[in-house]
């Protein structure tokens, strides 16, 4: 879609500090738009915790690849990528629109989940789906007569929960695909007709008769933010959840650790160095390339593979997070507490429930390595090289978790450290996921 850029008559760069960061900001440094106070200020700051919007002049044609929301679009200019504001641009009529592949890809992704597999595979996570059974159950008084949305809700498991063990006044259960028609049949079966409404159709496009006490959803990707789900419930919240309602999870937060991996690097590394006594060395780079390249998803770090004490690299609270901020950064300090192999970084994510009463508990799902293991298992991030370190040893850096600017499911994740903040010693790679 290329649209023309109207009424703006001077060059723009303005950058939106992101809240869950303002912390992390050096006093008076917060910069204000449209201002040439705004450029020396951000050539100042570390830019790795600005969202950039698009900067651009009058009479600019601009492609547009997506719309998240009316407020803000995600457009390209001369190669580069960022959120315009929709109010200052005009859409301008193609002559031939050639099809565009749908960023979303919604009809492979919805596809996957027509089917048994992933289902079976997410109720078979008992620490994933009694979690969500725990905290219906611990706020199931204060759930009495209200309105519940389960966005996403496959089977249904959440809805039927809420009907199962608390007494609401409706849950609307959203599912996108097929499976709804099953959903209903579950709900049915289990004589839930009363308080459980199935709709079939895409949380974005559904029209609910009401808005709703409590939004809840397990949207939680590989990585945290994979498939990016997330921004599904943040439209559905800005749509459908009443003031001072509750969304669940109530919060996120994203884990990194170096880590020691002997028995993955030998299983796909050493292994070439004398194979049945002879010397396979020349097809590491090959086994770097292949085996190296994207994260590992199905990975199960133990607690005396990690070399330093966990990090939460990214904080998300899902009452303020926007749309845009979900080109998420992070930066991490790690004191090294055992010498050993710096194979990998592994990465894991914790979401929090917090309860509807004020002097409720709050649940934990913890995905890490001293919690059980669940489906999302954990995400390794092998480095090229594995480096030798000591206790006492630090390694710096940063990790960018950055959405593909096309393919809206996915995202790539830069890494960068430093051991000992030397600038010789120093890494740094990208891990598509997956495009
Ligand atoms: N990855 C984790 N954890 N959960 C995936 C959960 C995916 C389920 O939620 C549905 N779903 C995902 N996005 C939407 C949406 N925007 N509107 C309606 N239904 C949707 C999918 O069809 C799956 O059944």
């Amino acid at each position: 879609m290329i649209h023309i850029v109207l009424r703006w008559d001077f060059h723009v760069v303005v950058f939106q500090p992101q809240p869950h960061f303002q912390s992390l900001f050096k006093s008076g440094q917060n910069p204000s738009s449209s201002s040439s106070r705004n450029d020396d200020a951000i050539s100042r700051l570390p830019a790795l915790f600005y969202v950039p919007q698009l900067s651009f002049s009058s009479g600019d044609m601009l492609l547009v690849h997506a719309k998240p929301t009316s407020e803000w679009w995600w457009a390209e200019l001369h190669g580069v990528i960022g959120y315009v504001p929709a109010s200052v641009i005009r859409q301008e009529p193609d002559e031939e629109e050639e099809p565009v592949e749908d960023p979303w890809q919604d009809e492979e992704y919805f596809g996957s989940y027509k089917t048994l597999k992933l289902h079976l595979e997410m109720l078979s996570d008992k620490s994933r789906t009694e979690a969500y059974r725990h905290v219906i159950f611990n706020n199931s008084a204060a759930l009495r007569g209200k309105v519940v949305m389960d966005l996403g809700c496959g089977t249904g498991i959440i809805s039927l929960f809420c009907a199962q063990l608390a007494q609401p006044s409706v849950v609307y259960a959203v599912e996108a695909c097929s499976m709804a028609a099953y959903t209903r049949q579950l709900v049915k079966q289990n004589g839930f007709e009363e308080v459980v409404t199935v709709l079939q159709g895409r949380a974005e496009e559904i029209q609910l008769p009401e808005k709703v006490d409590v939004l809840v959803s397990e949207w939680m990707g590989s990585c945290l933010l994979f498939e990016f789900m997330v921004e599904s419930v943040l439209l559905a919240r800005d749509r459908w959840l009443k003031e001072g309602a509750v969304t669940w999870p109530s919060s996120a937060a994203l884990t990194l650790v170096p880590c020691q991996a002997d028995g993955y690097y030998a299983e796909k590394m050493a292994f070439w160095e004398h194979p049945y006594g002879l010397d396979f060395t020349p097809l590491q780079p090959l086994a770097r390339q292949e085996f190296f390249t994207k994260p590992r998803f199905s990975h199960l770090v133990e607690p005396a593979e990690c070399l330093a004490a966990p990090c939460h690299v990214i904080r998300l609270d899902m009452y303020t997070l926007q749309i845009r901020d979900l080109e998420v950064l992070g930066r991490f300090l790690f004191c090294v507490e055992r010498s050993g192999i710096f194979h990998e970084f592994t990465a894991w994510f914790t979401v929090h429930f917090n309860s509807m009463e004020a002097e409720g508990s709050a649940v934990e799902l913890d995905t890490g390595p001293s919690a059980e293991p669940t489906h999302w298992k954990r995400t390794l991030f092998m480095l090229d090289r594995p480096v030798s370190v000591c206790a006492g040893d630090s390694i710096s850096g940063t990790i960018v978790l950055r959405r593909n600017p096309v393919w809206r499911r996915h995202m790539n994740v830069f890494l960068h450290w430093s051991i000992n903040g030397s600038t010789e010693d120093v890494g740094t790679k990208t891990f598509p996921m997956w495009r």
